[in-house]
């Protein structure tokens, strides 16, 4: 495989996250055989698998919450994490649950709060800031978890499956206005999914994992230019070709 990264141009760009040959074990049970990633400073990568070959246990890996039994991960920044089920908490208002990080992090209720307010706009949940969890459509409440991600760091950010628990139309919208913040933001960031239609709408490039023992299969750029709405014949031909690995 002739790695992106061997391009000239993207030679001089900071690794924000580097994978580099991890493999990982339960007992005999072989998950992850070699596994090799770059994340390039304000790039949009995803990581496509099909369901438990091993996207969290990578996850886990690179976040430091699991150890790795060959390999080594490189992280360049700070990271912050998202999962499916993250759960903001019941009794607690929009932007308490929002600021918590900070708030555990022992800053000021009231600096914390002048931090985070503005970014209500940008995520799309200005004049909801006094709202409980109960008040919130799914959607929403997964806007509210990704702005607790992003106040956490918003230099790297991992998200596992953060769309999963959503029905399709909502899920369609999130993915669109994920797009969206990402032209407000800069941040890196690394995305979990065995959704190949989300994977394809969301990043600059993909790597397709196998069933494990997961191996790296395949890795796309995704040139928005040529995969874009109005050129759904290029975007069918990706999805039978990336099928077609899985
Ligand atoms: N602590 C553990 N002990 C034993 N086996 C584990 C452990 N954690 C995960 N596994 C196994 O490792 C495999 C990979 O799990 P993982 O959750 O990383 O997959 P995944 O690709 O994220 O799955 P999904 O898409 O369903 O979330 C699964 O077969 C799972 O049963």
């Amino acid at each position: 495989m002739n790695s992106y990264h061997n391009n000239k141009l993207e030679k001089n760009r900071l690794k924000k996250i580097s994978i580099e040959g991890i493999s990982k074990s339960y007992g005999e049970v072989e998950i992850l055989k070699s596994i090799s990633i770059d994340v390039l400073e304000g790039e949009f990568v995803a990581i496509l698998g099909p369901s438990g070959c091993g996207k969290s246990t990578i996850f886990n890996i690179v976040a430091d919450l699991e150890d790795c039994n060959d390999g080594k991960v490189d992280i360049n920044g700070k990271l912050s994490y998202m999962y499916q089920k993250d759960l903001l908490l019941p009794y607690k208002t929009i932007i308490d649950n929002v600021s918590l990080p900070m708030i555990l992090n022992k800053e000021k209720k009231n600096k914390v709060y002048e931090k985070v307010k503005p970014y209500f706009e940008t995520f799309g949940l200005s004049g909801y800031e006094n709202k409980y969890p109960n008040e919130l459509s799914g959607g929403m409440k997964q806007r509210a978890n990704f702005l607790r991600t992003f106040i956490n760091s918003n230099d790297i950010m991992l998200l596992d499956e953060p769309f999963g628990a959503l029905d399709s139309i909502t899920k369609d919208s999130m993915q669109r206005w994920l797009l969206d913040v990402r032209k407000k933001v800069n941040s890196t960031i690394l995305l979990i999914t065995h959704d190949i239609d989300e994977a394809i709408m969301l990043a600059d490039r993909i790597y397709v994992i196998s069933k494990k023992p997961s191996v790296v299969k395949e890795e796309f750029v995704i040139d928005k230019f040529y995969y874009n709405e109005d050129k759904l014949e290029n975007i069918v031909k990706l999805k039978k070709e990336i099928l077609n690995l899985l």
